[in-house]
């Protein structure tokens, strides 16, 4: 395939620069920062999506440094790599912002300019995840998957990992018990439990365990003094205990006076960087101003990470949420703060908010916080709940972008939109959004 010099004009969200050539073909590339020029031969040409693998960086940014991770380039995952972190934050605000400017909206256009803040930094930069999820591949190798393929590198350590992962992972390995469990696993989730500084492991398992694969977990748990648990789940089985993993959230001044104690049980959603976790809460807080007359709904509640902290201050919260474990875990976290002001409760959202719309119901706050698909069609009955605010924590900016032109066709008016980084060294970008009604 054929090489030419490409300049790189702007990051797109997924991370790929978009580049062009002297004849001003469009090229997608990996590896480069914006303003960069680089030698990249052509790996695909496809209708709307060429793609080049840069073969040297001809002019590089004054930012790029030398990735920190020795798994960098073969591994698919941390693709912000090598970049300084304060230059990681300005490519993040620079793709939030042309997505905005590209949705055709006048509104978000303006908002792009006019209220986008830069991105909240995070309080580590790597070492920051409390889980990872590894992947078995056909050979048996344990890694993450390498770009673009189902195999995967060996990791023997993950730069974003807390150091009590790398250090149970590092014992894991040459473990015969292990190795056994291995030939029948698909994934394996090591959690790190801040409060009791625990490791726990969840092994997708490719069949039910029997008494020898249990053996093998409980040869583990006595071999490594950190490892406590180890769950199996699988295609209809769940061996998962009543383990817990928990994490603490001070006092969110001006909006909380007290610690509380967070739960989930294994297995359950939780934001990965519980450092940053804390920024995000207060700024979820911040943009709630709530009073003690003030009733929240708290959509895609999770164990009650939003819940909990502004039922301190408001009159009532309820929590809806899809997962049964997760709803038990924010009732039994509610209880434990001594609250009586929530309710949670196990529903689909979409169900939900058409049931409480039906019933009259308002709310003077309503908290959205959807997977990456985010909340198509909810704009409607969000509008018809909501008496003064919305709060959107968004993990896409394409599916942000989307929901947001929706919004504000329903009246919504936005107000604040706050990137925060969850996820260092990677293209990935957290924003909360505040929108009040007209
Ligand atoms: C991004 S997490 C947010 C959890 C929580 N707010 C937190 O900060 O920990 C999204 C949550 O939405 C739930 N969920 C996803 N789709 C749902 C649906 N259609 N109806 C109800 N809950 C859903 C998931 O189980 C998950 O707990």
């Amino acid at each position: 395939m054929t090489s030419s010099t490409y300049h790189i004009e702007k990051l797109l969200h997924g991370g790929l620069g978009l580049g062009r050539n002297e004849d001003k073909q469009k090229m997608l590339i990996e590896g480069v920062i914006s303003g960069e020029t680089v030698a990249a031969k052509i790996q695909s040409l496809k209708k709307n999506r060429n793609t080049a693998v840069a073969t040297s960086i001809i002019e590089p940014s004054s930012e790029r440094i030398k990735a920190p991770c020795q798994y960098y380039k073969q591994c698919g995952g941390c693709d912000f790599q090598h970049m300084n972190y304060p230059r990681q934050l300005q490519e993040k605000q620079a793709i939030l912002k042309d997505l905005l400017q590209q949705s055709g909206n006048t509104i978000l256009q303006e908002a792009a300019t006019q209220i986008l803040n830069a991105p909240l930094p995070s309080p580590s930069q790597t070492h920051y995840r409390q889980r990872i999820r590894l992947q078995v591949d056909n050979k048996q190798t344990l890694g993450f998957h390498k770009r673009r393929s189902h195999d995967c590198v060996a990791i023997e350590s993950c730069l974003l990992a807390t150091p009590k992962i790398n250090d149970c992972l590092q014992k894991l390995l040459p473990q015969y018990a292990f190795n056994k469990l291995l030939n029948q696993t698909e994934t394996v989730e090591i959690l790190f439990d801040p409060d009791s500084s625990t490791v726990t492991l969840l092994i997708q398992f490719k069949r039910k365990p029997r008494p020898a694969d249990k053996q093998h977990a409980q040869d583990l748990i006595n071999t490594i003094s950190e490892l406590t648990n180890i769950f199996f789940i699988g295609d209809g089985f769940s061996v998962t205990g009543n383990a817990s993993l928990s994490f603490t959230l001070p006092p969110l001044v001006p909006h909380t006076t007290k610690t509380v104690q967070l739960s989930l049980e294994t297995g359950g959603f939780c934001q990965v960087n519980v450092e940053q976790n804390t920024n995000l809460v207060k700024t979820v807080l911040d943009f709630c101003a709530v009073t003690k007359k003030d009733t929240i709904l708290d959509l895609f509640c999770g164990m009650g990470n939003f819940s909990i902290p502004l039922a301190e201050r408001s009159q009532s919260v309820l929590g809806i949420e899809g997962q049964g474990s997760a709803i038990r875990s924010a009732i039994r976290n509610s209880s434990n703060a001594g609250q009586d002001n929530t309710i949670f409760k196990k529903q689909p959202i979409h169900a939900a908010c058409s049931e409480l719309a039906k019933a009259g119901s308002l709310f003077d706050c309503i908290i959205l916080d959807p997977p990456r698909q985010g909340a198509p069609g909810l704009a409607r009955v969000l509008s018809a709940l909501c008496r003064k605010r919305l709060v959107y924590i968004s993990c896409d900016p394409v599916t942000l972008c989307r929901d947001l032109e929706d919004l504000l066709q329903y009246g919504f008016v936005i107000k604040k939109l706050q990137p925060i980084d969850m996820f260092p060294q990677t293209h990935h970008i957290e924003t909360v959004a505040l929108l009040e009604t007209a």
